[in-house]
This record gives structure tokens, sequence and C-alpha cells, in this order.
């Protein structure tokens, strides 16, 4: 690892980073600063949590002229929680060289964006419908941007979102530095970045597999009705600290929200569908612990770094393999552990090896835990929180209390019937998940699949509802962008068509 006082960075960005505890550079970060602060455009790809934003944020930073009151550096995102969350950690690194860093994104008060750019901010962070919502008021000027990033790149090229790309490139001058991330990114979405930027330096940080080492990877093939309590014992026998639990739709994670919080646990459910305030109510909760379990469609998979996630659960399995890369790697970030589980019914096990064959690691089955596995793992816990109630020496006037029980009744009675209350014993009340209708049969794949077809009738199709069977697939942010943007959904579907056949 290197330090970072060796990559030419200036005294303010170096202490930034000291004050944000960053002591070395990750691989990517050492990988791309150099050339990007020489000013070349770059793909940069590596896993999941290792650094990206600041891969990006500090050669940004580097090159901002804080007495220039224009908007030099465009960074686009997939979703707002993204877009906040890149703005927050540019805010960190440029602090000291006092760089103005504005967010704009759907679903908040335009008139309040309009004021803030007033105050000449130098980079801009944004979502794409938002972002040319600004262009055609004329409340944003790009003409003076000299770099433009796209995060979560290949999300960004893909289908749904290309256009807004393009309309978006229109407006930044030819003459730039253009810098692409992602943890992944399929050969067909590299070949369209390609078309729009110049001599790319690509930077790939190589390792055996796609997914981080530190995440351990199970599936547990189960029919689609046992799903659900599986799940129950699971998160009794795991006892996570925070989990997200993925589902594929947003009927999906309504009802497993629910149905988590009829049976104790504390879940909340995050999806396109929801405002803006109630996606960041929730996402606060989460972050601040308040809420033990997000459950979330692939919204929420994309770049968010929340720290403490211990588990992620697929409770669908992802289509593509890259949402699975994406989903599972909201844990085991900066160095930290974590524990993923897949749950597949018995016929998409086909999608199970492919997600396998694109990380190049081999996911471990999981016996789903009996019941009184799970109640053991309960039963666990509560001795646990009993011994360090114990141990922390502050029982005070409870010792009172307690005599006074003792006097009527049996120590080791007493003791049991504490631990029983703290018990969260099997729970049956009656909760719906409605049947998820199971991914198209798949033939397990030899290994000669391009990666360009990968996504064929993929995701997008479910998005725009063309084949609902009841749950519709998320599709939050296009239909987000879209509303933004105004445009009309039949445009955007024929570009989606094209683009696929790429
Ligand atoms: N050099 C560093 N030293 C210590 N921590 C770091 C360093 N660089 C980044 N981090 C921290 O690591 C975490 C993950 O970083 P980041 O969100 O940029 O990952 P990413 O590669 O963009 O992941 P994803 O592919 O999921 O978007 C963040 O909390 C970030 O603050
Ligand atoms: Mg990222």
């Amino acid at each position: 690892m290197t330090n970072f006082s060796e990559l030419n960075i200036s005294e303010s960005t170096l202490r930034s980073l000291k004050r944000m505890g960053f002591e070395e550079a990750t691989p990517i970060q050492e990988g791309t600063v150099k050339f990007a602060l020489e000013g070349r455009d770059i793909i940069g790809q590596a896993q999941t949590g290792t650094g990206k934003t600041a891969a990006f944020g500090i050669p940004l930073i580097e090159k901002i002229d804080p007495s220039n009151p224009n908007i030099q550096g465009l960074i686009i995102a997939p979703t707002r929680e993204l877009a906040i969350q890149v703005s927050e950690e540019l805010y960190k690194i440029g602090y000291d060289k006092r760089v103005k860093i504005l967010s704009v994104y759907g679903g908040q008060d335009i008139g309040r964006q309009i004021r803030a750019l007033k105050n000449k901010p130098q980079i801009i962070v944004g979502t794409p419908g938002r972002i040319i919502d600004h262009i055609n008021r004329r409340t944003l000027k790009l003409e003076n941007v000299q770099t433009l990033i796209l995060d979560e790149a290949d999300e960004m090229l893909n289908m749904g979102f290309i256009d807004d790309i393009n309309a978006i490139l229109e407006y930044v001058p030819e003459e730039r530095q253009t810098l692409l991330f992602s943890a992944t990114m399929p050969p067909a979405i590299r070949k369209i970045a390609t078309n729009f930027m110049k001599n790319p330096e690509e930077v790939k940080i190589k390792s055996k597999e796609m997914t981080v080492e530190n995440i351990d990877q199970y599936f547990v093939k189960s029919q689609e009705r046992e799903k659900f309590d599986i799940l129950s014992r699971l998160l009794n026998v795991h006892q996570p600290e925070l989990a997200i639990i993925f589902g594929r739709t947003k009927r999906r994670v309504d009802e497993l929200s629910q149905a988590l919080s009829l049976r104790g646990y504390l879940a909340e459910g995050i999806h396109g569908d929801l405002s803006q305030a109630k996606r960041m109510s929730v996402l606060r909760q989460f972050k601040e612990n308040k809420i033990d379990i997000l459950v979330a469609t692939d919204v929420a998979a994309r770049g968010l770094d929340i720290s403490g996630v211990t588990h992620v659960y697929n409770f669908d399995i992802p289509q593509d393999p890259e949402s699975y890369v994406h989903r599972i790697g909201r844990t085991g970030r900066a160095g930290k552990s974590g524990l993923a589980v897949t749950f597949v019914t018995p016929r998409e096990m086909g999608y199970l090896r492919i997600v396998e064959e694109t990380t190049k690691k081999r996911m471990t089955p999981l016996r789903p835990p009996t019941e009184s596995e799970a109640l053991a793992g309960q039963q666990q816990l509560s001795m646990e929180t009993l011994v360090e109630i114990v141990q922390a020496n502050d029982l005070g006037d409870y010792r009172i209390l307690a005599n006074e029980l003792l006097e009527d009744y049996d120590a080791i009675d007493l003791v049991a019937a504490a631990i029983k209350s703290l018990t969260k014993e099997p729970d049956d009340t009656p909760v719906t998940i409605s049947e998820e209708r199971p991914l198209p049969m798949r033939k397990e794949r030899s290994s000669s699949r391009s990666g360009g077809g990968r996504r064929e009738g993929g995701r997008r199709d479910f998005g725009r509802g063309s084949r609902s069977g009841g749950g519709r697939r998320e599709g939050g942010r296009r239909e987000g962008a879209r509303r933004e943007s105004g445009r009309r959904e039949g445009d955007r579907r024929r570009t989606t068509r094209t683009r696929r056949e790429d």
C-alpha cells in the first residue's frame, strides 16, 4: 500500500484525508490518482467497498480552482442516495481547500436547488433526470466543466440511462477529462464507454474473484413458499447487527418488510415508489441502528456505503451477476468481513451457476437451520445479554428486587424466566408473502457465453412491466429519471431495444 503523500497530492487535500482517517491509498486509488492528475481519461474497475469514490474524488478536488466560480466538475450517479453520499465524501476531501459542492436530485424541491446553484458551486453531483431538468431551465451551466465523472458507470451507460447521458454530454465541453468507475463493467458496456472517452487508461484492480474475499458467500436451495420461514430462522441464528435483504420487486419488498415487522423484527423497506423523504428517513434510521433490517430492491444496491452491514440476504436471486456483485458488496466494505446468503429455488439453479462463473467464486451450500436451532440461537443471545448485564456490575436496586423474589421462588426458575422473557420464541403470526414467479428456466451455462449477451431478456423488461406477473420489478430509478426529465417512455424503450442488441 502506498502512502497518500507519495501520490503528488497537495497539502490541503492530504490534511483532509488525514482527518477522514485515510492513511494509505487503496489499490484503485493508487492506480488511478496518478493518471487522473496527468489529465488522462480513465475507466476504473475495482471490487465493491474499496474506495472508488476517493479514487476519482481526490484528483477531482486537486483540479478544482477554488477562486473560479464556475462549475468545473460534474458527477453523474444513478440514484439520489448515491448522489448525496458522493457529495458528502467530496465535501470532506475538499474541506481544507474550501471547494463548494452541490448535489441535485429528483424528489427535492427544485426551487431550493436553483437558489443553491446561485451560490456558485464548483462541483455538481446529480442524478441524470434532475441534471437534465436544470439544463432545460437554464439553471445549470456546464460549459466550463473540465471533468466529467460517471460513478457506477455500467449502470449509467445501461439501457435505461444512455439517452440521458447523451443528452447531458451535449452540454459538456468536448475538451474535458472523463472518468468512469464501477465494480463491474460488462464488455458491451465498456465498448459504449469508449465512445465518449479519449484514449482511456483502463485501470482494473486484478483479483482472483470479482467479489471481495472477506464476504462469506452461501446459498440456500429452497422452494419459494419456504423462503420466509427459513429467512426468519437464519436471522435468529445469525443475529446480524445490520442486515440488508434484497427482494426482486417493490411488492416483494413491501410484503417482506411488513411480514418481518409483524414477526417482531425491526425492519423497513426502501424502493423507488416511496417518496424521497421516506427513502431518506428509512436510510437514516438504518444508519443510526434504529432499525436492524433494511429490505430493498436493487435501488439500494449500487454504491451505498453503510458501515456495519454484517449480513446480506438475497431473498430472490438476482437475474444478472452484476446485480449480485453490487448487492452483496453492501457488506464486507473497507476491509471488514461480511456474510451473504442467496435463496435459490430448484429451477433457478442455472442462475446461481452463472453468478458463480462470473464472480469466479463458489457459494457454499447452507443447510437451513431447524426451528430448534433457531430457538437455540435466540436463547444463546438472551443468555449473553444477561451475562453482559451482570458483568456491567450496575444492578443497584434490582438486587433488592431479586432478593424479594428469591424469598418465594426457586433461583433456577427465576433465571430461566429471565432467559425466556428475553428470548424471541418461534412466532407463527400469519404473514402474506405472495409467490414470486421464478426466473425463466435457464440451463447451466458452459464457459463460452459472451459478456455482451448476459443481460438479454434482463431485468429491464420487468422494469417496464411487460412481464409483470403481479409484482413489477423495480424500475424506480429510471421511472424517477423519466418523470424528472419529462420524457416519453416510448422513446426510451426504443433506444433500449436497440442498445440491448449491442
Ligand atoms: N484510503 C482509504 N483508507 C481508509 N478508508 C477508505 C479509504 N478509501 C475509502 N475508504 C472508505 O471505504 C469505504 C468504501 O469506499 P467507497 O464507497 O468509495 O467504495 P466503492 O469502491 O465506491 O464501492 P462500491 O463499488 O460499492 O460503490 C468508505 O467508507 C470510504 O470512506
Ligand atoms: Mg462507489
